[in-house]
């Protein structure tokens, strides 16, 4: 079947896509997304009146990078669709640590920019089944739960996938047959990632097992999908009758004790998440279910910050109170150290791939304490008071006391921790480094 005619039933299977839908196509300039807009462009002629638009944006990694936004520039105006840009010199910006994943969240956050801009209520992504095999033989391969093994979805929230159940195979066909031109991003053949040696090496060999893989994969991965969407409804009618608020979620032991081992994990997993935006790993939850389980009450550390909780009817996870007694100034004595603070365990480095804390500065002495009050922060480019600094970000002020802050001996903040690492990081190359490992990611949101 011609492929425009598979993907329209993607389309409609999956409900990707309505007459009237504003679409901005994300394209990189390679094969499936270039293939993706041909396709989405026949669509809206025939089939589905949609308005569509082009993104492509520039990481500037590449020396092709260039020559790739100016061919997807190129398509547009030959297509008639307008294009929007942006460049972003990511090497600068990340000082080339993590660069895929970094890449990957500018890249998200310009297309939701653009899709604001123009009101386009569907971002269109060339992701293909191959694409999708690939993601979820990594994910098998280092350790993932449900979610990882049925890997990213045909649709969501603005995100669409429209050659969801199309293969590598398929498209560059349909580009062949078409004389369509398209980019070949040679950093995908590298074999520094993982991806790419799934891809190159290990795909063809499963495929002398089993010559239809990808459609396998999509098979799978539809009923994990499923199942997904089954143990989500089981839990979401346990936890209406949990008692949720924002420091500590409760469930009574005659409810959670009733239900299967599996959604037992899951619904606690849940309860955490809600009061701490994180989710827990495999051990602490079967340790919190050996607890619910057993006959005496008890208390569990979870991650830093939160406790589970069982009493004689119920088992609840409790965020921490910070207290005055928990207040702490603790002296950083050397470059490389585990601080345990009430607040959460840093990782303190001075000298860490993204900055360096001026040797003068440590000799003189640097604190990780809890604010006492009257504090300034140290900007390189002048002062400001810390409460303003909370304030403006809007930081709960029951948190202002709880964030550890690191400071100079003569008092002056240098670092909070998570709250400003994006921005500072970047400005401020030079000065310091720590790392909160847990308990605190849920406080900056
Ligand atoms: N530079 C870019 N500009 C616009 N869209 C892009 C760009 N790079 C990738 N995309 C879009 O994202 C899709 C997936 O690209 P690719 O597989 O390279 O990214 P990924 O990082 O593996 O995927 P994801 O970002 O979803 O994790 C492309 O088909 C295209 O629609």
């Amino acid at each position: 079947m011609d492929l425009k005619k598979r993907v329209l039933q993607t389309i409609k299977k999956f409900s990707l896509i309505s007459p009237g839908d504003t679409v901005l196509c994300a394209v990189s300039g390679g094969p499936d997304s270039v293939a993706l807009l041909f396709i989405l462009n026949e669509i809206s002629k025939e089939e589905i009146p949609i308005s569509l638009y082009i993104a492509h944006f520039n990481h500037m990694l590449r020396e092709e990078s260039d020559e790739e936004e100016n061919f997807v520039k190129e398509i547009g105006n030959s297509l008639n669709i307008p294009v929007f840009t942006e460049r972003k010199n990511l090497k600068e910006i990340t000082g080339g640590k993590n660069i895929e994943a970094i890449a990957r969240r500018e890249r998200y956050k310009f297309l939701y920019k653009i899709a604001q801009k123009i009101e386009a209520n569907k971002i269109a992504t060339g992701h293909t089944a191959s694409d999708l095999a690939e993601t979820v033989i990594f994910n098998l391969t280092k350790g993932s739960g449900i979610k990882g093994l049925r890997g990213f979805l045909p649709k969501r929230e603005k995100i669409i996938r429209p050659l969801f159940e199309t293969t590598k195979e398929e498209v560059e066909n349909y580009l062949k047959e078409r004389k369509i031109p398209y980019r070949i991003d040679f950093s995908n053949f590298s074999m520094k990632f993982s991806r790419n040696l799934i891809r190159i090496k290990v795909i063809p060999e499963l495929k002398k097992i089993n010559p239809s893989l990808e459609k396998t994969i999509l098979r799978e991965t539809a009923t994990l999908r499923e199942a997904e969407d089954f143990i989500k409804e089981e839990v979401k009618k346990i936890l209406s009758r949990a008692n949720i608020r924002s420091d500590k979620a409760e469930i009574s032991l005659s409810i959670i004790k009733a239900v299967h081992p599996f959604i037992l994990k899951e619904t606690i997993n849940e309860m955490f998440f809600k009061i701490s935006g994180e989710y827990l790993n495999r051990t602490k939850l079967k340790a919190i279910e050996h607890l619910i389980k057993k006959d005496e009450s008890g208390e569990i550390d979870l991650k830093k910050g939160f406790k589970g909780r069982k009493d004689q009817n119920s088992f609840s996870i409790e965020k921490e109170q910070f207290s005055p007694e928990n207040k702490v100034k603790i002296k950083v004595t050397s470059e490389t150290e585990k601080i345990e603070t009430p607040s959460g365990t840093f990782i303190f480095n001075a000298k860490n791939p993204h900055f360096e804390i001026p040797e003068e500065i440590i000799k003189k002495g640097v604190f990780i304490k809890n604010r006492e009050g009257g504090e300034w922060l140290q900007f390189p480019y002048g002062r400001k008071k810390l409460k303003k600094f909370f304030i403006e970000k809007k930081v709960p002020v029951k948190l202002r006391d709880f964030l550890p802050i690191v400071v100079t001996a003569d008092n002056e903040v240098i670092w909070i921790p998570e709250l400003f690492k994006k921005t500072y990081i970047k400005e401020n190359q030079n000065i310091i480094g720590v790392r909160f490992e847990s308990g605190i990611k849920n406080f900056d949101n």
